[in-house]
């Protein structure tokens, strides 16, 4: 998998997993906590997710820690519950914990009685969606899981970012050495997409992102201005318009806007703003949801896998396009970047690497010295 970064020096991934467990400590994050903050992060960046791995310690969790509108010690309350299902207050604590404790929920859940389903409320960002399904995977079930986010999409015929960028994903077991992870935005990008080319100083394709009059724009620093003040709006997943179906992408985002607050007496659309990005800070209040489905009250975990692996190779072995020599099916490629970086590690950046430089000497890490130093 390609890096949008050309000045990079690849990293060893214990090195910075290690690290960022020394960081969330260090503002604060209790040390199990901190492990499981610092695993989804680097998950990401094994997976050759560059959007939401290492390259968000400082944006995201650790600024938001300091400006007090995240608490590094999760208060995680479940505060209704019935055999299949819990609403989880998080307190505003740390996303990843919260996520990882409430999948673990829905996983038992499933493990006695067939199906769980756990909302969340008052949570703040859990990183890649794809991790939580993944634990549902480990145990040989499927796992979705949906969460909303900071305004970013337009509603199709609109300009205006209401809805987050809110990821709906899917992971399923299977019979071949990786899993069916379908793991993305409701929107053609994401913004921690738009943050890479900003790091790599590149401007972004069009139809990713549009201005106030509608038009694509593509000058990636001032979208990441404008994002936050209203001024550009990220596509719905199907593009501009009706032409090719923008309104399936908004459709999924609404549902997943829903999912994240409805059930929860959470928070959404223009309330999760206040996160230093349009004047006055405050908690972002997130909402999540997680499913965990038992599939042997289905069917046997054997069929069902040799099935999901038929359909798979099914898939992939069918006619390829003009000048295309591979189909790939959801989870394949992150899949092939962990074996190309397992012995490599992550790209760093100049920018990247100048942010960790900084976090390690803030909070006197001594004990860290980086190999491009
Ligand atoms: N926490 C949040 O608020 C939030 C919001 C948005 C996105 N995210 C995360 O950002 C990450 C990246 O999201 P994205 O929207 O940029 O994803 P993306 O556009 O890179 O799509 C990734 C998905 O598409 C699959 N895929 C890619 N190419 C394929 C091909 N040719 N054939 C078949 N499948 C293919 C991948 O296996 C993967 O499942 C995800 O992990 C997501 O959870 C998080
Ligand atoms: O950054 C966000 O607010 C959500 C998500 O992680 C994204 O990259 O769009």
């Amino acid at each position: 998998m390609s890096s949008v970064y050309e000045d990079v020096v690849w990293v060893d991934f214990d090195l910075l997993e290690h690290f960022m467990v020394d960081v969330f400590k260090g503002v604060g994050v209790p040390e199990e906590d901190a492990k499981i903050c610092a695993n989804v992060l680097i998950t990401s960046d094994k997976r050759g997710i560059d959007s939401h791995g290492i390259g968000r310690l400082k944006p995201i969790y650790i600024d938001r820690i300091r400006e007090g509108i995240q608490k590094p010690v999760t208060e995680f309350e479940i505060v209704k519950e019935s055999p299949t299902t819990a609403v989880v207050d998080g307190h505003d604590g740390m996303g990843h914990v919260i996520a990882y404790r409430s999948m673990k929920i829905a996983i038992e859940k499933a493990r006695k009685f067939g199906m769980g389903m756990v909302a969340v409320r008052n949570s703040t960002h859990y990183g890649i969606a794809g991790y939580y399904p993944l634990m549902a995977i480990e145990e040989g079930m499927i796992g979705i899981t949906g969460t909303n986010a900071r305004p970013s999409i337009a509603p199709t015929f609109g300009v205006e970012n209401m809805l987050g960028t809110n990821p709906l994903t899917f992971g399923m077991p299977t019979d071949e050495e990786f899993p069916f992870l379908l793991d993305c935005a409701t929107s053609v990008a994401q913004r921690g997409k738009i943050e890479v080319y900003g790091r790599a100083g590149k401007e972004i394709p069009e139809g990713w992102v549009i201005g106030s009059d509608g038009k694509t724009r593509t000058d990636t620093q001032q979208i990441l201005i404008d994002l936050n003040t209203g001024g550009a709006a990220l596509v719905p997943l199907g593009g501009i318009g009706e032409e090719t179906a923008g309104y399936k992408g908004y459709g999924y985002a609404t549902v997943v806007e829903i999912l994240s607050a409805a059930l929860q007496g959470g928070s959404f659309l223009k309330m999760l703003t206040g996160i230093g990005d349009r004047g006055e800070k405050k908690p972002i209040r997130i909402g999540h949801f997680f499913i965990a489905i038992n599939i042997e009250v289905f069917t046997s975990l054997e069929e069902f896998k040799k099935t999901t692996g038929d359909i798979l190779r099914e898939l992939r072995a069918s006619r390829k396009a003009f000048g295309q020599e591979r189909i790939y099916t959801a989870g394949e490629k992150e899949y092939l970047a962990w074996l190309e970086r397992k012995d490599r590690g992550a790209p760093l950046n100049d920018v990247l690497r100048k942010q960790l430089v900084q976090l390690r000497n803030e909070l006197k890490l001594d004990n860290y010295k980086f190999v491009w130093e």
